[in-house]
């Protein structure tokens, strides 16, 4: 009751509020790093909200189609959780904010035993990639697609080939830290192999819906509201929402969590998913980054609704 009441109010001020952010997409760039990605709209700006009841509220862009990025880490976790467990996992990779950029190398070779520092930047998801079963890299990305459809409720999603390429041919940081991680003796698999994969779950498909069905299965404790069904046992699903909130922003993490008080993960194709524990599933996309890899205008979107909603968990 009252949270549809929450809805309606949104739906009213929603295109004003996020007229309002996109200004800011004249400040921000799309990712270049990927040459498919520059590609994107710069001024697009979409949201998605949806509740436990299934009723949702959109605005903008929100029918864009764009790329997880670093998005698809916080699920792949889950999955590499739940193959095997939490021993395994954190044995690999560690459970603190970095405060580098997301593709950075510093650390792995200063802090000892080198491994990466926490699951969410792109050593660590390298690293939770070969954690994933599966007998081939084909059998490993054909799981997470399966897995990323179940928590979606889309059965159509799929990757975008031409983004995995471009990312794979240019992918020379990457590919140094994943060779770096090999060195270090963190993974067992052929580097090729690993990196096959974590490009294909970078290069999966979505928009702002399937992201808010997603946050929304998050903020629900691993259960689908929908369907009942408790899709990822709740405490992993609690150990990747505490990773949202210290690391998912990247090196702005403490400065979203100051500003907006919510879980969320953003990726270089300007996505970010983001939840109301318990109550709201949140997907949007902005192309425009800012200097840290964030959308400049879904930041700034977020920021506005939590303020004006009093969402913050703290
Ligand atoms: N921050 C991101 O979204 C990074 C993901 C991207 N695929 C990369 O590895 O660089």
């Amino acid at each position: 009751m009252v949270l549809s009441t929450e809805l309606a109010q949104m739906k009213e001020r929603l295109p004003e509020w996020l007229e309002a952010s996109r200004a800011l997409t004249a400040e921000g760039k799309t990712a270049a790093y990927i040459p498919e990605l520059a590609k994107a709209p710069k001024e697009a700006l979409g949201i998605h909200i949806l509740n436990m009841n299934g009723e949702s509220v959109s605005a903008g862009d929100c029918g864009l189609v764009f790329t997880m990025q670093s998005i698809s880490k916080v699920f792949t976790l889950l999955l590499a959780l739940m193959d095997n467990g939490e021993e395994v996992v954190f044995a690999k990779v560690g459970k603190e904010p970095t405060g580098d950029d997301f593709n950075s190398m510093l650390k792995l070779e200063l802090v000892e035993p080198g491994i990466p520092f926490n699951p969410l930047i792109n050593a660590g998801a390298i690293v939770i990639s070969s954690l994933i079963h599966g007998a081939t890299p084909e059998q490993k990305s054909e799981r997470i697609l399966r897995f990323f459809c179940e928590l979606s409720g889309n059965e159509t999603l799929g990757y975008n080939l031409d983004v995995c390429r471009s990312e794979s041919a240019t992918a020379h940081r990457n590919r140094s830290l994943a060779y770096f991680l090999k060195d270090n003796g963190v993974l067992d698999d052929d580097v090729e192999e690993v990196l096959d994969v974590y490009f294909h779950h970078c290069s999966v498909e979505v928009t702002c819906a399937d992201l808010a069905r997603m946050g929304l299965v998050l903020a629900c404790g691993g259960k689908d509201p929908v369907t009942q069904k408790q899709l990822v046992p709740r405490r992993y699903v609690q150990i990747a929402k505490t990773f949202m909130m210290t690391c998912g922003m990247y090196n702005a993490s403490g400065e979203f969590a100051i500003a907006a008080g919510l879980p969320a993960k953003s990726g270089v194709a300007g996505g970010i998913m983001t939840m109301v524990p318990g109550r709201l599933g949140i997907g949007v996309v902005g192309p425009a980054l800012n200097s840290k890899g964030n959308s400049v205008a879904g930041v700034h979107l977020i920021e506005t609704l939590s303020r004006e909603f009093d969402w913050s968990m703290f």
